[in-house]
């Protein structure tokens, strides 16, 4: 009894610690790192392919971290498309909220136009948390939330979800009418392969699936990907 009680209390210290902000080394809570054969990790927030254009603030490797439970559930899903010939190419996971914070500092300066004509070209930078393309208390943030696409495991190739992830605009909904009816097909195959497994779909961005019920639904990390 006295140990389960001094049991509860570390853990509640470390669930305490990871919101802090504080820096550590390691994850203060038991997050998983994404991989399988037919997974591809290519975090954008830590190459700086973005539309901040440059590796945002606590990416300091090329991991997917997630909450244990979304992590199984994200390789089951992988598993499951792979008896079709597809992976899944994953481009964000657990986003630290200081990388959040470094969304907030880029939406508050001034327009430069370098990232917009490949990322926001009808939308104003200012407007993005506004507009719900990005949010300042992200589920990112509660290690349940993964951003991600569809590739052929045979050649590589991605499949065309008919706009590029984190193209911030009205055709990046889900259920955008597309000309491409490809591109649509391509969007509806993951969502319904996601849905199977827990995943729900943000309806703005085709890319954005939340596992639920989340793990940590009152909880904003703050430590590093490493
Ligand atoms: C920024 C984009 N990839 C994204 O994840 N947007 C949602 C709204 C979020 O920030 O949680
Ligand atoms: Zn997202």
């Amino acid at each position: 009894m006295h140990s389960e009680k001094v049991r509860l209390l570390m853990l509640s210290l470390l669930l305490l610690s990871g919101c802090a902000g504080e820096e550590s080394t390691k994850a203060p809570v038991p997050m998983e790192s994404v991989a399988a054969p037919s997974i591809r990790v290519d975090m954008k927030y830590f190459s700086g392919d973005n539309l901040v254009g440059e590796p945002l603030d606590g990416y300091e490797s090329n991991r997917c971290l997630l909450a244990p439970e979304a992590a199984r559930a994200l390789m089951a899903v992988a598993e499951d498309l792979s008896t079709q010939g597809l992976g899944l190419e994953v481009f964000d996971c657990y986003r630290p909220q200081r990388a959040v914070n470094h969304f907030v500092r880029w939406a508050a300066e001034p327009e430069d136009f370098s990232t917009k004509p490949d990322f926001y070209p009808r939308e104003e930078k200012s407007q993005m948390f506004e507009r719900g393309y990005i949010a300042e208390r992200s589920g990112h943030s509660r290690g349940a939330t993964v951003d991600l696409g569809l590739f052929r495991l045979e050649s590589g190739a991605s499949l065309d979800m008919g706009t590029s992830f984190d193209f911030m605009d009205e055709r990046s909904a889900t259920e955008f009418p597309l000309e491409n009816v490809q591109a649509q097909q391509n969007r509806l195959l993951l969502r319904e392969a996601m849905e199977s497994r827990g995943f729900v779909n943000y309806t703005q961005e085709w890319w954005h699936y939340t596992f639920k019920p989340e793990p940590w639904p009152e909880q904003y990390f703050d430590f590093p990907v490493r």
